[in-house]
């Protein structure tokens, strides 16, 4: 049913190879990686040196780069030289979708946007069409560890019947707040990438046990 992208935003930045190798060993195929401005939103993560170097270590697997930062656009072409393989950009920061979705695409990377928990899919409508994949935030921007909020799995519903309605392949990707009680829920609303941070990295369990049996519970077959 859906992939699990670990967020390296949990993870223990002074053991990150060692962390992204047994993130790779239990399954990963895909690394979230969410960079963070301090303007778009109140943190400041971590920008493109962090994702060439994500890459370095994880050749094979696709580095989803989550960017919360104020006009996208201008940083597209560092972030794909880089190795992002999807790059997402916030449709509440940019007000030039078609050039900056135009631009992902001229790299050879796919497009997708993300959406703050409080913007409606109806957002999307007119660029749906172009795009690789939809991030649903379900949480507020900017922190890892937060609890996900009501009402967002009715967004995903929405979002994957106007998908299937008008016969595209666009992904949903759900991003914040997953948790062991609500993965598989999220899951069967239609989500095909669920990002976990908090979830993969700051627990006791180790990681590649950790992905590989939160991953059995997303795709069971
Ligand atoms: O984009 C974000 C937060 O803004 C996320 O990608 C977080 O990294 C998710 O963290 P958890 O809620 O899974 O701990
Ligand atoms: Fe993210």
């Amino acid at each position: 049913m859906a992939k699990l992208a670990p967020s390296i935003l949990s993870c223990d930045f002074s053991r990150l190879r060692e962390q992204l190798l047994a993130a790779q060993a239990g399954g990963a195929e895909v690394i979230h990686v969410d960079v963070m401005d301090g303007h778009f939103v109140p943190n400041i993560t971590f920008g493109v040196p962090i994702v060439k170097a994500v890459k370095k270590i994880l050749p094979q697997a696709t580095i989803d780069v989550h960017l919360m930062i104020e006009t996208p656009r201008r940083y597209i072409s560092e972030f794909a030289e880089a190795g992002a393989d999807i790059i997402s950009f916030h449709v509440e920061a940019e007000r030039d979708f078609d050039a900056t979705i135009n631009l992902i695409k001229k790299h050879g990377k796919k497009a997708a946007v993300a959406l703050c928990p409080g913007t409606p899919v109806e957002f999307v409508s007119e660029i749906i069409s172009k795009l690789e994949m939809v991030l649903l935030l379900t949480v507020n921007p900017g922190f890892g560890g937060q609890t996900l909020l009501p009402g967002m799995d009715e967004k995903i519903l929405k979002l994957r019947r106007e998908i299937a309605r008008r016969g595209l392949r666009t992904e949903i990707e759900i991003d914040g707040g997953v948790k062991e009680e609500n993965i598989e829920y999220l899951a069967s609303r239609g989500a095909s990438i669920i990002v976990a941070g908090s979830l993969v990295f700051s627990d006791e369990e180790a990681i590649e046990e950790k992905v590989r049996r939160l991953s059995l519970k997303i795709k069971p077959y």
